[in-house]
C-alpha cells in the first residue's frame, strides 16, 4: 500500500511576533566572527585534523583576521587537549585573538576544559546542554527544571574554577543547544538562569549563543526567534547574542543574515560551510555578501584561492566548483548573452567606480582571482565571448560584423567537437580563416608607392602578388593606397568597411587591419591581417578577404552545379 511519507512530519509553527522589526533593517556593520572550524568543523570530518593541520588552519584564520577561534573540545581527546596546551605554552595566540573551548555541562569535562586553557592571556569557556523537548524527553529523560539545573551547575563550576586562575581573562559562552527547536520561553528561562550565575557586566559580557543545531524552519522563523530573545532576555546590555546556524535546509546563510538583522551581534560558522551534516554556516559567503553591500567584513579574502587550498587540504573535502565566490566556475560565463554583457561591462567599468559588471556580483580581482576564467567558450557561447578572448589574449579587436561572421566558424567547431574551445583554439581558427589561409589564391609579395608629383592627388602603386603560385606584377592608381592596390589587382572589388588598430607599442608595435569587401556578386566578407607596416597590413587584409570569397565560390560551385 502506498503511504505518504510527508505525513511523518509536522509544520514548524510561526513565532507570534506581530511587530517584528528585523524585516525593515539592513546590515551596515559586520558581526563578530567566530570560527568553529577547529571544533564543529573538525568533529564532522571523516579523518579529524592532525595537530599540524590544526595549527596551519589556526594560523590561516588569524591571518584572515578572525578574532575569536574555537580551537577544540579539550575534554574529548588527548589530541584536542594537547593542541590547546601547545597554543598556550608556545604563545601562538596573538594578543587580539581569543580562543574558545567547548565542553558539555559535566563536572569532569569542565575541569579538564578549564585546565587546558590555564596560562592563556584570555579564553572563553563554551558550555552547552541541549534544551529542546525531544532531547529532554529522549536523550536526558529530564524535566525542564532538571535541564536548567545542568546549565546552572555547569556555570557555577566554571565560575569557581576560573576564579582560581586570575591571570587569564576568562569569558563565558553558553549555548542552549537545539535552541531553534525549543519553546522560546524555556530558552529564555535557562539563559537567564545561566546569566544570573555568571553576573556579567558591560566589560565582561556573556556570549549567549542561540544555535539552529538542526535547521528546521525557514530563515524568517529563526530571525523571529532571535528578535524575540533579544527583546525578552534579562540584561540584554550585558550579553553578546550569537548565532550558530546549520545548513540542513540549505538556508544557513540566509538564516544568519536575517538573524543579524534581528539583533545578533556575532556569528559562528566555518570556512566554506564545513561542519556537521550539511555543514555550519559559511563564514566566507557571509563576509563577502557584506562586501557586495559596501560593508567591509573585517576579514581578508584577498587571496581566496590560497584560503581554499588550505581548507581543502586540512578538511580533505573539496570545495564545490559552484560554491559562492570561490568555486572554480563561479566567475565563468559560457553562455553567449552573459558573455556579451560581461564584455560590455568590463569595457565601461572605471577603476574606482561602483562595480557594475553584469552577471558578476563582485570583482574577481578583489578576491585575488584573475579575469582569465571569466569567459570560456563552448557551443552555448556567442560572438562576445570569443571576441573577448581574442582581445584579452591576443590583442585583436574585431569589428562587430567580423565578430558575427567569425562566431559562425567558432560555433561550427564547437558543435563538431562538443567541448570547450580554448582561447588558443579560437586563435588558431582565426589564423587559419584569415591570416594563414590554406590554398590561398592570392598572396602578397611586395609593394612600392610611387612618389606623388607635387599637387597630384592620386596615389600610384607598383605591387607584386602571387596568384595561384605565379608571381605577377601589377600597377594601379587610386585616391589612397588601398584604392590604388585594389585597382592594381584588376578585380571587381567593392570596399565596404575598414578598421585598424595597433597591437603592442614601441618598436614591437604591429598593425591589425580588417577589411570588409564584396567581390563581383559575392557576399560581403571580411579579411584580416597583421603586419609591422600598416599599409602592408591593409593590402594583406584585402587579399585575405578576396581569398575567402574565392574559397566560398569554389565551395558553392559544385553545389550549384548539382
Ligand atoms: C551540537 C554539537 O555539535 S555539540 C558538540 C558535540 N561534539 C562531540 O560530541 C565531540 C566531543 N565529544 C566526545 O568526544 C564525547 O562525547 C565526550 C568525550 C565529551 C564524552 O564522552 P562520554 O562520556 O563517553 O559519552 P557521551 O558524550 O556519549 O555522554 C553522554 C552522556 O552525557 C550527557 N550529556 C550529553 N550532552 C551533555 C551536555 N551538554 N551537558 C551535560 N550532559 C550531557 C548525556 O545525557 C549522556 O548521559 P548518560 O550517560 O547519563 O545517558
Ligand atoms: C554546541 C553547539 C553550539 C553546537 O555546535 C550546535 O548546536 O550545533
Amino acid at each position: 500500500m502506498l503511504t505518504n511519507p510527508s505525513a511523518k512530519y509536522r509544520p514548524f509553527p510561526a513565532v507570534p511576533l506581530a511587530d517584528r522589526q528585523w524585516p525593515n533593517r539592513i546590515i551596515d556593520k559586520p558581526p563578530v566572527w567566530m570560527s568553529t572550524d577547529l571544533r564543529d568543523g573538525n568533529q564532522a570530518l571523516i579523518e579529524p585534523m592532525s595537530p599540524e593541520k590544526k595549527l596551519r588552519f589556526f594560523e590561516k584564520l588569524v591571518q584572515i583576521g578572525v578574532k575569536e577561534i574555537e580551537v577544540g573540545f579539550p575534554s574529548a581527546s588527548q589530541t584536542d587537549f594537547d593542541f590547546v596546551r601547545m597554543l598556550v605554552e608556545e604563545k601562538r595566540i596573538p594578543d587580539d585573538v581569543t580562543i574558545i573551548v567547548l565542553t558539555q555541562a559535566r563536572e569532569e569535562l569542565i575541569r579538564r576544559t578549564v585546565e587546558s586553557c590555564v596560562g592563556a592571556r584570555q579564553a572563553i569557556v563554551h558550555v552547552y546542554n541541549s534544551v529542546a523537548p525531544v532531547f529532554r524527553r529522549v536523550v536526558f529523560g529530564m524535566n525542564q527544571d532538571e535541564i536548567v539545573q545542568i546549565a546552572v551547575n555547569g556555570t557555577k563550576l566554571i565560575k569557581e574554577l576560573v576564579a582560581q586562575h586570575p591571570d587569564t581573562k576568562w569569558g563565558l559562552e553558553y549555548s542552549p543547544e537545539s535552541f531553534s527547536t525549543t519553546e522560546l520561553d524555556f530558552s529564555k528561562r535557562i539563559v537567564d538562569a545561566v546569566v544570573d550565575v555568571w553576573q556579567p557586566s558591560a566589560d565582561n559580557k556573556v556570549i549567549v549563543n542561540l544555535p539552529s543545531t538542526v535547521e528546521a524552519a525557514t530563515p524568517n522563523v529563526y530571525a523571529d526567534q532571535i528578535e524575540w530573545m533579544c527583546r525578552n532576555l534579562n540584561q540584554r546590555e550585558n550579553l553578546v547574542i550569537s548565532v550558530h546556524p546549520h545548513n540542513d535546509r540549505g538556508t544557513a546563510v540566509a538564516a544568519a543574515e536575517l538573524a543579524v538583522m534581528a539583533g545578533a551581534d556575532r556569528v559562528e560558522g566555518c570556512l566554506f560551510g564545513n561542519g556537521e551534516r550539511t555543514g555550519n554556516v559559511d563564514l566566507v559567503t557571509l563576509a563577502l555578501n557584506l562586501y557586495t553591500q559596501g560593508v567591509h567584513p573585517g576579514l581578508d579574502f584577498s587571496d581566496i584561492d590560497a584560503v581554499r587550498q588550505l581548507v581543502e587540504e586540512c578538511n580533505q573535502i573539496p570545495v564545490h566548483p559552484r560554491h559562492p565566490y570561490v568555486g572554480d566556475l563561479v566567475f565563468t560565463a559560457f553562455s553567449g548573452s552573459h558573455q556579451d554583457a560581461i564584455k560590455k561591462g568590463f569595457a565601461k567599468q572605471q577603476a574606482d567606480a561602483i562595480w557594475e559588471v553584469p552577471y558578476l556580483p563582485i570583482d574577481p580581482a578583489d578576491l585575488g582571482r584573475s579575469y582569465d576564467a571569466v569567459i570560456r567558450v563552448n557551443s552555448q557561447s556567442g560572438k562576445g565571448g570569443m571576441a573577448y578572448l581574442l582581445e584579452q589574449e591576443y590583442g585583436l579587436e574585431l569589428p562587430r560584423r567580423l565578430q558575427i561572421e567569425f562566431s559562425r566558424v567558432v560555433q561550427k567547431h564547437a558543435d563538431a567537437t562538443g567541448g570547450e574551445v580554448a582561447a588558443a583554439d579560437i586563435h588558431a581558427l582565426f589564423d587559419r580563416e584569415y591570416f594563414n589561409q590554406e590554398n590561398a589564391a592570392y598572396r602578397y609579395v611586395s609593394h612600392r608607392l610611387v612618389e606623388n608629383s607635387e599637387g597630384e592627388e592620386r596615389v600610384q602603386i607598383d605591387t607584386t602578388v602571387q596568384h595561384n603560385r605565379v608571381t605577377e606584377p601589377h600597377q594601379g592608381t587610386g585616391n589612397g593606397p588601398i584604392d590604388a592596390f585594389v585597382n592594381a589587382l584588376g578585380l571587381d572589388i567593392r570596399l565596404m568597411d575598414y578598421h585598424e588598430h595597433s597591437i603592442g607599442s614601441g618598436a614591437d608595435a604591429r598593425a591589425a587591419c580588417y577589411v570588409e569587401l564584396r567581390l563581383a556578386n559575392g557576399p560581403t566578407l571580411f579579411g584580416a591581417a597583421i603586419d609591422s607596416n600598416i599599409v602592408t597590413a591593409s593590402f594583406k587584409a584585402v587579399l585575405s578577404a578576396v581569398n575567402r570569397q574565392l574559397a566560398l565560390s569554389a565551395e558553392q560551385a559544385p553545389q550549384q552545379a548539382a
